[in-house]
């Protein structure tokens, strides 16, 4: 099949889109009762009224819709456009009303509640009321102006004094109602911010290593098993290096745990500069530096061979050597040794990992502070 392919819009997009043609709806269900107002003569609109009524409920919604399938709706601060709606349909309910007459009027006031009902897909109380204030002024007015050139009866007038105090009772009610509806929606959707908010740092704090605000060991290996999968399924290979403190032990022993920790933040920020740093040109697949536990630390290097994973490790090794750590016993010096691996064609991700432990031994062997593979 050819042609564009259909196009996709997002949640809320579509919510606002299903709320205009609710809206078309609820116009086109009115056309039964102004229908049956036409056929029994209860209005001088007649049949051309209703096409024309017809013609703008459709262009109404057909340029709202419009306006937020493009995306064009999206510059206002009320994407949605409800007031304009709700306006529009204020003003052709009111129209409308001016050809109806008698019980077939008090009937049709209906169609302000309809309205109504609308605003509760967005209007808060004050919206509300200034929506209850313009349909009163506009009621009124259409009111006086048809009785007085008429020169209506008391009755006559009595009797629209019945309609509009109905009608201002319901929409003041509606307006307190819809505006506490409102605030609850408000409510609800502050607090699934919130909660996503607060889901999103627990998520974090779940896959950090406390002390050092690395990766902990879980992500590590959750990362170190995608890597493995990804290199399987595209052919790219990956190097992982362990790092290990060269005598720790002695740094605790001789100067306190405190000191000891004080070392292994220091040493994690070393680590986590020297990681971020572009050994090529071009853009290298992130890096995932965590610490693997105690004073051991783990670095996956997608898309790098072992050349370059020597290079960075390199540099890595010769920055920790060169910078001594400030603690509160004064500044100290320490070095590391490294295992490098690459991984192996279909390699499962705990014999890569077994391979950079046997040449961390090695380097550790060897004397300390250099890499082995
Ligand atoms: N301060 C501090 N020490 C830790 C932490 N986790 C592990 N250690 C210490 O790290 C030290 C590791 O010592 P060893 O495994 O003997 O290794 P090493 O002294 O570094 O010697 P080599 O690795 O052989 O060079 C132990 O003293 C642990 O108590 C930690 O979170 N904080």
């Amino acid at each position: 099949m050819s042609g564009r392919p259909a196009r996709q819009f997002d949640r809320e997009t579509r919510l606002r889109l299903r709320r205009v043609c609710l809206g078309l709806l609820s116009y086109l269900m009115f056309l039964v009762p102004m229908s049956i107002a036409v056929h029994a003569g209860s209005s001088t609109m007649g049949w051309s009224g209703v096409a024309v009524f017809t013609g703008l409920a459709v262009s109404i919604n057909g340029v709202a819709l419009a306006a937020i399938a493009s995306g064009w709706s999206k510059r206002f601060a009320d994407p949605s456009l409800l007031v304009p709606q709700l306006v529009a349909a204020m003003l052709l309910a009111l129209g409308m009303i001016h050809f109806f007459e008698g019980e077939a009027r008090s009937v049709l006031l209906l169609l302000f509640v309809a309205v109504f009902f609308f605003g509760l897909f967005g209007l808060d109380t004050r919206r509300y009321l200034l929506l209850t204030i313009g349909t009163a002024v506009g009621y009124a007015g259409l009111s006086t102006w048809e009785l007085a050139s008429a020169g209506a009866s008391q009755d006559a007038w009595l009797m629209e004094a019945l309609r509009f105090s109905a009608l201002v009772v319901v929409t003041i009610w509606m307006s307190f109602i819809g505006g506490y509806f409102a605030s609850i929606r408000r409510r609800v959707a502050t607090q699934r911010k919130e909660l996503e908010a607060a889901n999103a740092r627990l998520r974090e704090l779940s896959i950090r290593d406390e002390l050092t605000g690395l990766y902990n060991r879980r992500h590590l290996t959750e990362r170190l098993e995608q890597e493995s999968e990804r290199s399987r399924r595209y052919g790219q290979g990956f190097s992982v290096a362990l790092i290990d403190i060269d005598h720790f032990k002695a740094i605790n022993d001789t100067h306190g745990h405190a000191v000891g920790d004080e070392v292994l933040v220091q040493f994690a920020a070393i680590l986590r500069l020297q990681a971020r740093f572009v050994d090529h040109v071009g853009q290298a697949p992130e890096r995932t530096l965590g610490r693997f536990g105690g004073e051991e630390f783990m670095i996956i290097l997608p898309g790098t061979p072992l050349a370059g994973a020597r290079v960075c490790l390199e540099r890595m090794r010769a920055a920790v050597a060169r910078t001594p750590f400030e603690t509160s016993a004064g500044p100290l010096v320490a070095t590391f040794s490294a295992g490098l691996a690459e991984q192996r064609e279909d390699e499962p991700s705990q014999a890569l990992l077994q391979r950079a432990d046997e040449a961390l031994y090695r380097a550790k062997q060897a004397g300390r502070d250099r890499l082995e593979s």
